[in-house]
């Protein structure tokens, strides 16, 4: 299982690299590499196991911050209206988005960074993500509210984008990692 000493923080080249679009069919490999990133995030969730492994709570996960430079990420979480998302998906595109902008209004934070970062960070409202999901076939979602915004923050990760890159007016010392974190 994922713990978060497999969890990759901030200043490891593999947070800046652009991810690696995987083939299809997917691999057992990836299918397996999916699968244990939507179990860290329902593990994350669950009090009792979160404390017995010391879980910080996701609600999604790129594998770039699991070390694994491919176009996967998982989500476990429900919207403002209930609705379950819950998934793996492999080589996620945004085909739309709407010029409306939203913002989570306390901000971002991110599993990878070990640091509270003040600030909104300015997400597309609306937008349609196009990949195929864990047994390898087509989805197509249309977002839109707080799971339009994990998408976002998630498909950042895939292009080496962290949430503080988007936030206005941060000086470049704010954006570094603070000296002697862990590559
Ligand atoms: O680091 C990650 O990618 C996981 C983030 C995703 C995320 C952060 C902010 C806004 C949207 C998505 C973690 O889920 S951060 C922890 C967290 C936990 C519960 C709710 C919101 C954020
Ligand atoms: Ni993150």
């Amino acid at each position: 299982m994922i713990t978060m000493d497999q969890i990759v923080r901030e200043g490891h080249p593999v947070l800046r690299q652009v991810a690696q679009p995987v083939n299809l069919p997917l691999t057992v490999e990836d299918k397996n590499t999916l699968q244990s990133m939507l179990e860290f995030l329902k593990n994350s969730q669950d009090p009792d196991i979160a404390e017995k492994y010391d879980l910080r709570p996701g609600v999604g996960l790129a594998a770039p911050q699991i070390g694994v430079a491919k176009r996967l990420f998982a989500v476990h979480t429900t919207d403002e209206n209930g609705k379950e998302y819950s998934l793996g998906i492999a080589n996620p595109k945004v085909v739309s988005h709407s010029v409306e902008q939203n913002e989570l209004e306390n901000g971002e934070g991110c599993l990878s960074v070990d640091r509270e970062i003040e600030g909104v960070v300015p997400r597309h409202s609306r937008l349609t993500v196009k990949g195929f999901d864990q047994n390898g076939d087509p989805i197509t979602l249309r977002l839109r509210g707080y799971i339009a915004i994990v998408f976002q923050h998630e498909l950042d990760h895939l292009d080496g984008i962290m949430f503080y890159d988007r936030i206005e007016g941060l000086s470049d010392a704010q954006k570094r990692p603070l000296p002697g974190f862990a590559l």
